[in-house]
């Protein structure tokens, strides 16, 4: 059960915004998709969704082509960026309309969401702030009762405290009823609690699908003189490296090898964010 990419390309004319993924998400995992700006994060989103066609591959949910197939594509709710609500529908009248689609849709379930985030139910949806347009967009996502949810960036817009509240929601939504939901956000170090997978994409490319414990105990950084280090990195997986004054820091793959270090380096974890910009790419002038 879950979603599969199979050799998915996605050119906006002529330049691939995808090349080639091949990428199985399964259910009952909440995974976090990152990547640079433009890294094709909402194209892939937008792929899975139906609203765009790839260029070559396919795409299956639970097994089944999900383009123009309504019994796979009413499995997946989609939140993005764009506005997907018809303009000066009230909030609760968008949340009758979502059911409509969604049949599983929890109307008290949004409406104590509603009360939590203080979403005016009588609001024009199209009259919203910035935040409260997202908060809207998420409790419809929260309560549609898709068993795939698809969130395109869910905290854009939202101050520190409705950020909490949502991951809070979130992981209790997760608890109770166990999907598949995939988020993209740049909010590395705030996703980093409540992910248990990280996708990676790197220009268009898949570099990364891996579990976010497992991948955070099998990387690690040495420091230390630059010799001993380059010594240390010789024949084992290097993500990336900097110099810094006689100091050289190198980020690995796999565990620490003490008896390796010949007194001069030291070791120390990465944590998910410093993982990310060592894998998606530091400034240049910084690499060594
Ligand atoms: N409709 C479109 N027409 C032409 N090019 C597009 C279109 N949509 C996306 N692109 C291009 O595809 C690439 C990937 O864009 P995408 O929006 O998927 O990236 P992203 O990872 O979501 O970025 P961000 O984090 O900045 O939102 C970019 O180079 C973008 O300019």
């Amino acid at each position: 059960m879950g979603i599969e990419l199979k050799g998915v390309t996605k050119r906006f004319k002529g330049a691939a915004a995808l090349d080639r993924v091949g990428l199985t998400l399964e259910d009952r995992h909440i995974y976090g998709l990152l990547g640079r700006n433009g890294a094709g994060k909402s194209t892939l989103l937008n792929l899975i969704a139906g609203r765009l066609l790839p260029t070559q591959g396919e795409i299956l949910v639970d097994g089944e082509p999900v383009l123009e197939n309504d019994r796979a594509l009413g499995k997946i709710y989609c939140m993005s960026e764009a506005n997907y609500f018809p303009e000066g529908l009230r909030v609760r009248e968008i949340f009758r309309f979502t059911s409509e689609f969604y049949p599983r849709f929890d109307l008290p379930y949004a409406l104590n969401l509603s009360e939590k985030f203080e979403l005016d139910l009588n609001a024009k949806n199209n009259k919203l702030s910035t935040g409260f347009g997202t908060i809207l967009k998420i409790i419809a996502a929260l309560a549609s009762g898709a068993p795939i949810l698809l969130l395109d960036e869910p905290v854009l817009g939202l101050d520190a405290g409705n950020r909490e509240l949502f991951y809070r929601e979130l992981i209790q939504n997760f608890s109770e009823h166990p999907r598949l939901i995939v988020f993209s956000t740049h909010l590395i170090e705030e996703a980093a609690k409540l992910i248990d997978r990280a996708v990676i994409i790197r220009q268009g490319t898949l570099i990364l699908n891996e579990d976010v414990e497992t991948l955070l105990e099998d990387s690690y950084l040495i420091k230390g003189p630059a010799q001993a280090a380059d010594r240390y990195a010789e024949g084992r997986t290097v993500i990336s490296s900097e110099l810094l004054g006689g100091l050289k820091t190198v980020y690995l793959r796999g565990r620490p090898d003490p008896d390796a270090f010949g007194g001069d380096l030291i070791s120390e974890k990465i944590d998910l964010q410093k993982l990310f910009i060592e894998l998606t790419g530091r400034r240049k002038e910084n690499q060594k």
